[in-house]
């Protein structure tokens, strides 16, 4: 994880500033970022809701610093007061950076024109940003991974879904009886539909091809697991941190009537995924 570096940045250096949830940091946030210049800053209002990105892992998708505002603690002011706080602690802004749908202050009552009439340096409006003619929000975002199609989910991020988590111990049937596999603790992250996915694993900054389970382990011992399978090594991982990108859904979990052909279609949809990988080449 990227160490967040706001707090080495000294706010009397900034001239720019974008605003909003920033949840995900995706396609359209990242249209945002581009009109900053270089003592450029993200002012992210958090809500408590995020869940692509959760605030300790956000600073990794972008080089300008974050800040993080409460939204509870600024939500009741008007919008010259927010102003007011703005140039008081970014007493060089010159530029604010804001998507179409921007609005601010009590009530939400503030929205771009408001901004415009009382900020006095420049308001730059982002019109809402696109792809495949899929409006790019993190709420949309959000129901792909839910429902499974990280493909598209992917596209409008600008990358692939990628969650955090941590080790934990297994059932020790895989690696005994066939694959072996890592078993993650995941919290803040939306996790994806249930299901097998084609995925890449990081451990110790080093990516490897990888297949990963989501689900309830109906066939054997009915608890929910989020397991990872690295392929062709023998790895010892003693990681504490975990890092798994999704690429695409391969198909849904599903209940065996025993643990050979649970083993069977496992082997069939590794063969699958290392086919993707060659394929993408
Ligand atoms: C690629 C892959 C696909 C899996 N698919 C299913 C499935 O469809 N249904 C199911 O009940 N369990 C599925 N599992 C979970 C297995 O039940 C689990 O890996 C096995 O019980 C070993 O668990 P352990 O690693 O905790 O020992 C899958 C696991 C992997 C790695
Ligand atoms: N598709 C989009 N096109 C243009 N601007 C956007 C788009 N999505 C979000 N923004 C802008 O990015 C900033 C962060 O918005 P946020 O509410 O976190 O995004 P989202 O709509 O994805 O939840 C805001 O200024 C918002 O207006």
């Amino acid at each position: 994880m990227k160490k967040n570096f706001s707090t080495l940045v000294n706010k009397n250096t900034i001239t720019s500033l974008a605003i909003g949830g920033f949840d995900g940091m995706h396609a359209a946030h990242q249209e945002l970022f581009k009109q900053l210049d270089s003592n450029g800053a993200i002012l992210s209002i958090e809500s408590g809701y995020a869940t692509l990105t959760p605030k300790k892992y956000r600073q990794e998708y972008s080089k300008h610093p974050i800040y993080y505002y409460v939204l509870d603690e600024i939500k009741h002011l008007a919008g010259n007061k927010f102003i007011e706080l703005l140039k008081k602690e970014y007493p060089k802004l010159k530029k604010i950076v804001v998507g179409f749908d921007f609005c601010f202050g009590k009530n939400r009552g503030y929205c771009i024109q408001e901004l415009k009439d009382i900020f006095e340096g420049n308001v730059i409006v982002i019109e809402e940003y696109k792809i495949d003619n899929i409006p790019v929000h993190s709420r949309t975002i959000r129901e792909y991974i839910s429902n499974g199609d990280l493909k598209t989910a992917n596209k409008l991020l600008n990358k692939e879904y990628k969650i955090y988590g941590t080790q934990i111990k297994g059932q020790g049937l895989g690696a005994k009886n066939f694959v072996p596999t890592i078993n993650l603790n995941v919290e803040d992250f939306l996790l994806p539909q249930a299901g097998v996915y084609i995925s890449k694993t990081i451990l110790n900054d080093i990516e490897y091809n990888s297949i990963t389970f989501l689900g309830h382990r109906v066939t054997t011992d009915g608890s929910y697991a989020i397991e990872t399978h690295i392929f062709d090594e023998n790895i010892i991982n003693d990681d504490y941190e975990i890092q798994i990108k999704f690429y695409e859904k391969l198909r849904d979990n599903k209940k065996f009537d025993s643990f050979e052909e649970l083993k069977e279609q496992i082997l069939f949809d590794i063969k699958e995924a290392k086919e993707y990988f060659i394929n993408k080449k």
